[in-house]
């Protein structure tokens, strides 16, 4: 990859450079009046955002994350499409889908008005992809930098005939404690839970993680919350185009047996993902599009 030719075509004088980074392959370097962000081409997912006023960054990377190709990265913003978690067709097919395990190209990249930067990153179906998934479409993450992370996920169909996706915007956040972390806002719905055998249960109050939590969440407000007491602030998750979101934390077990995490990893991050998950299976119609979109806000 031509990082010069990327820099003339895509590069923005003061707010985006573009660079090689671990692994090999290029990283956008995004800086602007109100945050700083790094975003990695492979995966199309954002590894660092950090608004000027925050003491700490939005996100977490495993000190142990692979940065390999075939591997996901796992920290940030990873993206599960056109399916999330095992394969639905038990064919053996990758866990979360193919998009995460892939370099994505620059769309376009644009300085808003509004002082926040926009880039945009996207694939298409390919030989590989077509192996494993039978259909045409053209897959776009829009990241808009700003005071806010805002992410849009458009799924576009371009086959003749409709297909169906599960997905997931599968965030990793910072947390300064996870037994000072509760996540609000899912009081009264219900959740599967995975580590029961698929167990559904009621979600009574605020979820407080003391265990290996790996939930799906149904019915789900378009506001959540994490409320971190160590590092003394609220992320704000606002979505849209989700009736599903998924609360993981792997605990102690999982993060010691788990080559990509660190042991004592589960005590500094909780994914709150914004998904069509479980029976929330989104149908794109032929030459239709479907947009699944996220923003998180940092609040004292
Ligand atoms: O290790 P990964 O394939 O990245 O998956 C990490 C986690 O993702 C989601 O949160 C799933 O609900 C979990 O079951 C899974 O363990």
């Amino acid at each position: 990859m031509n990082l010069a030719q990327l820099n003339q075509d895509y590069g923005l004088a003061g707010q985006v450079k573009i660079l090689e980074g671990t692994g090999g392959w290029p990283y956008l370097e995004v800086a602007n009046t109100q945050a700083t962000a790094l975003i990695s081409l492979y995966g199309g997912q954002v590894l660092a955002f950090k608004p000027r006023n925050a003491s700490r960054d939005l996100l977490f990377v495993s000190d142990n994350a692979y940065y390999q190709v075939g591997k996901a990265i796992k920290g940030g913003t990873p993206i599960c499409w056109p399916w999330f978690g095992p394969d639905p067709q038990g064919l053996g097919r990758p866990n979360h889908g193919f998009a995460r395990n892939r370099l994505w190209e620059i769309k376009r990249t644009e300085a808003l008005p509004s002082g926040a930067t926009q880039v945009v990153l996207g694939f298409g179906d390919a030989e590989d992809t077509r192996e494993l998934w039978p259909y045409a479409f053209a897959l776009e993450i829009e990241i808009t930098v700003g005071n806010t992370l805002a992410l849009a996920l458009v799924s576009r169909n371009l086959s003749d005939r409709p297909f169906d996706i599960t997905q997931a915007l599968h965030t990793y956040f910072t947390v300064g404690d996870i037994t000072q972390t509760t996540v609000l806002g899912l009081d009264g719905t219900t959740y599967i839970d995975k580590v029961d055998g698929g167990t559904v249960k009621p979600q009574s109050g605020p979820l407080a993680i003391a265990a290996e939590v790996d939930r799906i969440y149904q019915n789900v407000p378009a506001e959540l919350v994490i409320e971190d007491k160590a590092l003394n602030r609220q992320i704000r998750i606002t979505s849209t185009g989700n009736q599903t979101a998924v609360v993981w934390n792997p605990w102690l077990d999982v993060s010691a047996k788990s080559g990509d995490l660190t042991d004592d990893a589960y005590q500094h991050f909780v994914c709150v993902e914004t998904t069509n998950a479980a029976d929330d299976v989104v149908t794109v119609p032929a030459q239709g599009e479907f947009r699944l979109a996220v923003t998180y806000a940092i609040a004292a």
